[in-house]
């Protein structure tokens, strides 16, 4: 990863917008030791977190150097070391059908001090950090979001969705495959060790998948705080193929354990091969002296139900929206991808901030590859789709059908049976997903 992002400064449009309201909009340097740990401070107070223990901080000031940091700053208050609002930001891998990969501007931590909210601030900060994607070349935005209704204003639209599941665990028999290789327990450095090559064959497999970094699985493993009682209740089992090679795990911990009736909470569980996933789930099932599992963040369209001979065992407790996008690229991001079928379609893309305005034409040949190029009309006789920026988004990973964002308002046609047009090219085989929060 280039660390051209780190050495840009603050967007000059937002910042000189910002200072009209008497705030300083500043790139905090990882290396201004004190504004850091201000920023910090400011980012767990922003989403109601406790203050940040030393230990973590220590280790969040160095294994997240790798994000550019901004804060906002009120030089009026009390506690003038902590930012009144944050964001972060960092080139990160995502997976785009076809079994490739794009860089997008992952953006993550953007809080407003409960002191200096709906006065602007957020909106300047998102542009701001648009603007800046944009200066470094990179084609569109992504992030996972608290609540559903802050980022459509931006442009971003939700691209995938994401379930929780809880299963009934003796209700229910195991009738998937059996894998030849084996389940082992391991110590949670395993996870850290092991886990990342796992992932990264892994990654290509789902459109949605993202890149992660060295902590991420350190926090998972529950190793920030290894002597904490939540991390020393994690388990993790690791799946070896028939030639000894890890090619999954799953991350885990029991809870409810009052009556020898309890619950494994999955907390992860990563597989790289199809007999990983089964070997894993199986694992997880049939645990002794437990009534019930369940496992946040897993896909709505996970096989879980199908492995057992009760479905009505497993159940999907909820489903929303997981990650989002916002492209900025329009001809990148399109290009970026892979599509189902030979086919011409105009997009005439809406973008009230200006950076994806206008027509785009794509061109798939039957190979499913593309090419994307602006024109100033669609040419005579290509079906013609008006599509609002925030649902190029939507489409862009296949998680949603042009049909459906027809029904409901969301892209209009311009030429009739574009929304099947679009469809029949757009259509992705493997329902998109993102299995990590960022
Ligand atoms: C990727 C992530 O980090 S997701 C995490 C988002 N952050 C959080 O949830 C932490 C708690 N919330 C906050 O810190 C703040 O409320 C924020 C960051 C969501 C918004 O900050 P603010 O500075 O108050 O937003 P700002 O004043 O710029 O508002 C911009 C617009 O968003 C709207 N808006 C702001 N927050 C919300 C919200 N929570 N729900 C719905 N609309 C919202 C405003 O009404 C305004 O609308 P308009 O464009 O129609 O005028």
């Amino acid at each position: 990863m280039s660390d051209a992002h780190l050495h840009l400064p603050a967007d000059p449009t937002s910042r000189e917008r910002l200072a009209a309201f008497g705030l300083r909009y500043e790139v905090v340097a990882s290396s201004d030791r004190d504004a850091y740990t201000g920023w910090f401070r400011a980012d767990a107070r922003g989403f109601h977190d406790a203050e940040p223990a030393a230990e973590v901080l220590a280790q969040e000031l160095e294994g997240l150097a790798f994000r550019r940091t901004v804060g906002i700053f009120d030089d009026t208050i009390v506690d003038r070391g902590a930012p009144v609002a944050t964001v972060s930001s960092w080139p990160m891998q995502l997976t785009v059908p076809g079994r490739r990969d794009v860089t997008a501007w992952a953006i993550s931590s953007v809080t407003v001090s409960a002191t200096h909210r709906r006065r602007g601030i957020a909106r300047n900060m998102l542009e701001g950090e648009l603007r800046t994607a944009r200066e470094l070349g990179i084609p569109l935005a992504m992030l996972t979001v608290s609540e559903a209704t802050i980022y459509g204003r931006y442009g971003f639209g939700p691209a995938n969705r994401q379930s929780p599941y809880e299963v009934d665990t003796k209700r229910v028999r195991w009738t998937g495959p059996v894998p030849e290789g084996r389940v082992h327990y391991v110590n949670r450095d395993d996870f850290v060790e092991n886990g990342p090559a796992v992932a990264e064959r892994q990654r290509l497999d789902v459109p949605g998948e993202v890149e992660r970094w060295p902590m991420w699985w350190r926090r998972r493993a529950g190793l920030i705080e290894p002597d904490s009682e939540q991390s020393r209740r994690i388990r993790v089992a690791r799946y070896d193929d028939a030639s000894g090679t890890p090619q999954g795990f799953a991350v885990f911990h029991l809870a409810d354990m009052d009556g020898f009736r309890g619950t494994v909470v999955v907390d992860h569980l990563l597989s790289a091969t199809r007999d990983a996933e089964a070997a894993l789930w199986r694992f997880l099932l049939e645990q002794d002296l437990v009534v019930k599992a369940t496992a946040d963040l897993r896909s709505p369209a996970d096989p879980l139900p199908w492995y057992v001979d009760d479905v009505r065992g497993v159940r999907k407790t909820d489903e929303r929206d997981h990650l989002w996008l916002r492209v900025l690229d329009p001809v990148a991001s399109l290009e970026a991808r892979t599509y189902a079928a030979a086919g011409r379609v105009a997009l005439r893309v809406a973008d009230a901030l200006g950076f994806a305005d206008g027509t785009v034409l794509l061109e798939t040949d039957d190979r499913g590859a593309a090419s994307a190029s602006r024109v100033a009309e669609p040419p005579t006789g290509v079906p013609t789709l008006d599509v609002p920026i925030a649902s190029l988004g939507s489409l862009l990973l296949g998680g949603v059908t042009a049909e459906t964002l027809l029904r409901v308002g969301r892209v209009q046609e311009a030429t009739p049976g574009a929304a099947v047009a679009t469809d029949a090219v757009f259509r992705s085989p493997v329902v998109p997903f993102t299995s990590i929060w960022f």
